[in-house]
């Protein structure tokens, strides 16, 4: 079993509980009862003088373990609005990552960015609780899911007034993005499956992408020289997490990313 079928498993599992507690039906009414989205598209659409900054949210994972206690992520994100943050990213998985819906609920209190619910997404009840939890933006991992899968959760998810970062590892997952349409999509360096990082994975899918799609380079950000190779390779937003939040200073970080790559973005 892979990690990545490993972690789903686990979701599996927790969203059955959670089912239980709350019916479909319910997180219905609650996602149609939510305020409107905010746009996240709009947000990680390129501009002028730097990078869009997805800043992330993550106390530990399967590749690092424990990164940072984090004891009030609505502080936390509240810095990375200061700094310049684009949208933050709240990981909401339990098991591996340390996050949850309550993390959510408290940064949608704390700043008016979208916010990525980020979550392995298996299901569309996870679609609808995450718009019922004031999420703008939801993660769809191509390798996780087959292409009707996908092509339905992109729907329900722009129906419902979010977007989907389209999330992508291999030449033949850019191409299954591509083909249902997606406007944001992410490469992930980090293989899934295995939890190595090859930032040259970045530069060889990076031009496989679409103009007019919103080009995303996801993990192993360290410093501002990787956030400037990955702009000088075709990122216009990059999803940063680790060096984040092991920062002293994520407010000053996430600014001095969000600058990188100025002069040669455009
Ligand atoms: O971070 C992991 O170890 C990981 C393992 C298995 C599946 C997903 C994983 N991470 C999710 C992410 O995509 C990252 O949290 C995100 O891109 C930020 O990465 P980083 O800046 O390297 O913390």
């Amino acid at each position: 079993m892979s990690v990545l079928d490993d972690i789903i498993a686990g979701v599996r599992e927790d969203l059955d509980v959670r089912r239980q507690k709350l019916s479909l039906d319910e997180v219905q009414t609650l996602a149609r009862q939510a305020p409107a989205p905010r746009d996240a598209l709009a947000a990680l659409t390129p501009r002028a003088g730097g990078v869009r900054v997805i800043a992330e949210v993550k106390r530990k994972s399967p590749s690092k373990g424990d990164l940072s206690a984090i004891q009030d992520p609505a502080e936390l994100a509240a810095a990375y609005e200061r700094g310049g943050a684009a949208v933050i990213s709240v990981l909401t998985e339990e098991r591996r990552f340390g996050g949850s819906l309550a993390d959510l609920d408290a940064v949608r209190a704390a700043v008016d960015l979208p916010l990525l619910r980020k979550d392995f997404t298996v299901d569309e009840y996870q679609i609808w609780e995450a718009r019922a939890h004031g999420a703008d933006l939801i993660l769809l991992i191509v390798a996780a899911l087959d292409d009707a899968t996908l092509d339905s959760f992109l729907k329900l998810t722009e129906r419902l007034g979010m977007h989907a970062l389209v999330e992508t590892h291999t030449p033949e997952e850019v191409e299954r993005a591509v083909a249902v349409g997606a406007r944001i999509i992410g490469v992930n360096v980090r293989n899934l499956k295995t939890l190595e990082i090859d930032r040259s994975v970045f530069a060889a899918l990076a031009g496989l992408i679409p103009a007019g799609a919103v080009v995303v380079a996801e993990s192993g950000v360290r410093d501002i020289a990787d956030v400037e190779t990955f702009v000088a390779d075709g990122a216009q937003a990059v999803l940063v997490g680790e060096a984040l939040v092991r920062h002293s200073n994520p407010e000053l970080t996430v600014g001095e990313f969000a600058r990188a790559g100025s002069a040669l973005h455009h």
